[in-house]
């Protein structure tokens, strides 16, 4: 494969070939390729990942006043990332982590530390202040939904299903990070309940459940952004050829 030889618009940038909708399984293990073959630090395509993300987010809504919604693993991870680009971009973000700081771990833990070392606004919400946080996301002008990406298992529970259903009730835009939390990217079912995006940036590449009948209701705008794996690999799950997974 030539290297740019069927170049195709992803995000803002060219890639080297039209990567195809991928599974979960196979998105799941172009981040352990990239890291455990190719010697890309996990954090580094967390950070291209949220940046690549936070530029969408500028590029969709004039919103100021950004809430982000963080779960409790990399998805989380990357929602703490476009916090700290958003203000970069002059943008007001501020956290909500619905999951308890103490268990965090590896690339998400690390970007916790720093959005706190650098006073970027976070709270922490446990049962006891959903109430709060209900309130501020019927008054917030964007949503993004950091909670649950390709590491999630059944229906969204806890305080993560009550803050989706505080999102989708909201007037705000909604931006959903690499997919909607709820949505299995591999069928496109939502789950219950599932966060309706009006825009969803996702990572690597589409997934294969985004083109389902009625997904779309879930996605709304779809933004494929790199992460910042070598070509070499995404020429793997080039346009023309299937792994199978
Ligand atoms: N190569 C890439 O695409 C990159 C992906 N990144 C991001 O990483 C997530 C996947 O992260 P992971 O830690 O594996 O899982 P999640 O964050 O999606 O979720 C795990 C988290 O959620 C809890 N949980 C699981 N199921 C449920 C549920 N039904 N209800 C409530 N809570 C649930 C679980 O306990 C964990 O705490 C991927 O989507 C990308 O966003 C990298 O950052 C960049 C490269
Ligand atoms: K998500």
């Amino acid at each position: 494969m030539v290297l740019g030889s069927t170049g195709t618009h992803v995000g803002d940038q060219v890639t080297a070939a039209a990567l195809r909708p991928l599974t979960r399984a196979e998105v799941r293990s172009i981040d352990e390729i990239a890291i455990g073959e190719y010697g890309m630090p996990g954090i580094c395509l967390m950070e291209n990942a949220g940046r690549g993300a936070a530029e969408q987010i500028v590029a969709h809504t004039p919103a100021n006043e950004i809430a982000i919604l963080c779960g409790g693993g990399n998805n989380g991870g990357d929602g703490f990332v476009i916090a700290r680009h958003l203000e970069l971009m002059g943008r007001r973000p501020h956290v909500f982590l619905l999951a308890d700081p103490g268990k965090l771990a590896g690339d998400a833990l690390t970007n916790w530390q720093i959005a706190m070392a650098g006073k970027i606004a976070c709270e922490v919400v446990d049962e006891r202040s959903l109430p709060s946080l209900q309130r501020k996301l019927a008054d917030a002008a964007c949503i993004v939904d950091a909670m649950l990406g390709t590491g999630a298992s059944g229906d969204p529970r806890g305080a993560i299903a009550l803050a989706i259903q505080a999102a989708n009730a909201a007037k705000a835009f909604r931006v959903a990070i690499d997919l909607p939390s709820g949505l299995d990217c591999d069928t496109g079912s939502p789950g219950n309940p599932c966060f309706r995006a009006d825009l969803t940036c996702t990572f690597v590449a589409e997934k294969i459940g985004f083109d389902a009948a009625g997904a779309r209701e879930f996605t709304g705008t779809i933004r494929v952004v790199p992460i910042g794996a070598p070509a070499d690999l995404m020429n793997r799950y080039a346009a023309s050829e299937s792994n199978g997974g």
